[in-house]
């Protein structure tokens, strides 16, 4: 944790979270802090847990084991994990989006953006009476409902079909109108799971267009799910790299793209392979970081990601004592570590790249070139391709290494 920062500086805290589904532990001892007024990013391969985080901030699981701290600006702080799940939206001002669109179809723009402001509409109409009487103060509060919406239409640039039915709409407008609809409810955390799935990069541009205004020009933070690595290196302050539950880097967009783990922990390749797999793609910088292990001036520190402990091979089921194993080799990012640790244990070696390493380029170019060349290895290792997620893919086939 960041000592300069004060609690306040945070709007979200998760501290030692777990998460055990029977014998699987979907997250494991997982903590990272998303500040306020940033746009946060959880990536990582399928099956990594990002969604499973997600349902434990909101509160559709209760986490087996962990804290999770929500700090608001008017310095109240909820503990989301002991919620009751009504409360999180209503009280701790979370809202959310999922994977799959989940739109009222049938309604207008209008009216699935008024929905969402049901409880303050019932509240003002005093549960019916005061509405059915036409009170001013239900009055005011409906005018109020469709000036909101009316704004977050404009910002999400569909406020000429505010009247045509939501499932009429493109895909990518339906993605912006589901946000466009959470930010109806005022919230102070906005949480989005995959908003660019299935976007062309038109969409994806206004995408992030809508995402940077709301970051810019409202009070809330965003928690973001994103296999799109070009809306999460665009957009994300902050990005929290999941492997198998576990955290394996942490950062900001630039030390991410370049730290070893991710690069292995995307790619999914067989030990032998990862440095193959880089030389074809080409990136000298990060096979320099390879064989030495972490730049230190890249990638985690000792405190941020050491916080969710080193990657195990195995996990112990702590109520019924039941082990459950993770197949050697199994994380790639527990493979990149291992063999920093070993070539550090050799002092030869440990010399030369240091005096290399502060060569390092900036990284942006090498992601670009990186995104196609790592599906050859996806291909590879038999990971089924799913569109632009085809490089997640292996790892998560791999997961099938738990026994
Ligand atoms: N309700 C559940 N019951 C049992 N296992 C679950 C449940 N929810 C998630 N899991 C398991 O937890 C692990 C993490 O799943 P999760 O959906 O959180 O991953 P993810 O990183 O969001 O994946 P993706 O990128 O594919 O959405 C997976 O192995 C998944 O099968």
């Amino acid at each position: 944790m960041d000592v300069q920062a004060s609690q306040s500086d945070f709007i979200l805290q998760v501290e030692h979270l777990s998460m055990k589904f029977g014998g699987l532990v979907a997250i494991g001892d997982l903590s990272f802090q998303a500040r306020r007024g940033e746009i946060t990013a959880l990536i990582g391969p399928n099956g990594a847990g990002k969604t499973t985080v997600f349902n434990c901030i909101t509160g559709f699981y209760k986490p087996t084991e962990g804290m999770i701290t929500l700090n608001k600006r008017d310095g109240s702080t909820y503990l989301l994990e002991r919620l009751p799940n009504h409360e999180i939206p209503a009280r701790a001002n979370v809202a959310r989006t999922f994977q799959n669109i989940r739109l009222f179809s049938g309604m207008t723009l209008l009216e699935n953006l008024l929905v969402a402001q049901h409880n303050k509409l019932m509240k003002a109409s005093g549960y019916t009476f005061l509405g059915l009487f036409g009170f001013p103060s239900y009055r005011q509060a409906s005018a109020e409902s469709i000036e909101l919406a009316r704004h977050w239409l404009e910002k999400a640039d569909l406020v000429d079909r505010a009247d045509d039915p939501a499932g009429d709409l493109p895909y990518g407008a339906q993605r912006r109108l589901e946000i466009a609809r959470a930010m109806c409810t005022g919230p102070e955390l906005l949480c989005l799971d995959e908003p660019a799935a299935g976007l062309n990069p038109k969409e994806s541009a206004s995408l992030n267009q809508l995402l940077n205004d709301i970051k810019n020009n409202t009070g809330t933070s965003i928690l973001l799910i994103e296999h799109d690595m070009s809306v999460v290196m665009q957009i994300s302050d902050h990005v929290v790299v999941l492997e198998y539950g576990r955290k394996i880097s942490d950062g900001n967009p630039q030390s991410v793209r370049t730290d070893p783990r991710v690069i292995a922990a995307y790619l999914g390749v067989d030990d032998e392979e990862v440095e193959t797999v880089l030389t074809e793609v080409g990136d000298e910088d990060v096979i320099e970081q390879l064989d030495t292990g972490p730049d230190s001036a890249h990638g985690p520190g000792n405190s941020a990601s050491m916080m969710a402990g080193p990657v195990s091979d195995s996990v112990e089921h702590a109520d019924e004592g039941e082990r459950v194993t993770v197949s050697k080799g199994a994380s790639k990012a527990a493979q990149v570590d291992a063999r920093a640790a070993s070539v550090a244990s050799k002092p030869t070696a440990a010399a030369k790249p240091a005096a290399k390493r502060s060569t390092a380029k900036a990284a942006p170019k090498k992601m670009a070139a990186k995104a196609p060349a790592a599906k050859a290895p996806a291909a590879k290792a038999g990971g089924a391709s799913k569109g632009k997620e085809a490089s997640a893919k292996p790892a998560a086939d791999k997961r099938g290494g738990r026994k």
